[in-house]
């Protein structure tokens, strides 16, 4: 399928980013990061705890402005950016369905979501308040809320984190076949190889604090095929690639 949504590529150019406290002490979290994810392209950004991936998605979300360097965002006409993070921060006076139209822009507050619900599994929770949803459930909303507004670029921070391993399993499932019928290019962070493996077209793979990137993996083989016998076969690739970073804390022992 021909990826929708963006006509050139995110690209980063972090020179730095340091964090200064009011006591003096300073923190470089970012030194030299520069890498891009292709048009319509699933991209992973896989780096130990607290090496700057929530720090580099809040530069690129315009969130932090106070770094060196620069990004450019894919180009497109109308340059939607839509993100998820762990925490769903749904409005909780309000349904779920009103929940996702309110992120909507005014010309498309009127779209038929049905598909949109229906494979995310949220037909039957459209009118529940979010204090009746589970942080699974919850999730599929943010999802939901990010995936309707058909963005260019999507970000993703460790959606699938604090969740039974079923329900993020399922729910890795569900991010794949919304995001397959509409392939935007989306830059996912994540500690978790494993979770990268199964996902992506590319991984990005940074080194501790100060992030930077270690090195690229490529994943060729399209998502359907990639059965247990060749997640194992591309686990056993990415740790001859990057020895010594397959550690369990990075979710693939
Ligand atoms: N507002 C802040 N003030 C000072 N230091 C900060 C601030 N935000 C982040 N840091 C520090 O910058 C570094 C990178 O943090 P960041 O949250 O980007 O890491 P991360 O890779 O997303 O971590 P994790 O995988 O644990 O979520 C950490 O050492 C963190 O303590």
């Amino acid at each position: 399928m021909q990826p929708v949504g963006a006509a050139a590529p995110l690209r980063v150019d972090i020179a730095e980013k340091t964090f200064r406290s009011s006591e003096g002490v300073s923190v470089t979290a970012l030194k030299n990061l520069a890498f891009e994810v292709r048009q319509g392209e699933f991209a992973c950004l896989v780096g130990p705890s607290g090496c700057g991936k929530t720090t580099t998605l809040r530069i690129l979300l315009g969130l932090d402005t106070d770094f060196s360097g620069s990004f450019q965002m894919p180009a497109s006409d109308d340059g939607r950016i839509a993100a998820v993070f762990q925490e769903p921060t749904l409005l909780p006076w309000r349904t779920v369905e009103q929940n996702v139209r309110l992120a909507l822009p005014k010309a498309m507050r009127h779209t038929d979501l049905t598909r949109l619900f229906d494979s995310l599994g949220l037909s039957q929770m459209r009118e529940l308040y979010p204090s009746e949803l589970s942080l699974g459930l919850a999730r599929r909303v943010a999802l939901a809320r990010a995936f309707a507004v058909e963005p260019t670029v999507l970000f993703l921070d460790e959606p699938f984190v604090s969740l039974d391993d079923q329900t993020a399993e399922r729910l890795r499932y569900l991010v794949l076949s919304v995001w397959s019928a509409r392939p935007t290019t989306a830059l996912m962070v994540t500690h978790n190889v494993r979770e990268a493996l199964m996902l992506s077209d590319r991984i990005i793979l940074l080194s501790a604090r100060p992030a930077h990137v270690l090195g690229y993996f490529d994943i060729r083989i399209p998502r359907e095929s990639r059965n247990p016998q060749v997640m194992s076969d591309l686990a056993r690739s990415f740790r001859q690639k990057f020895p010594g970073v397959m550690q369990a804390e990075m979710g693939y022992p």
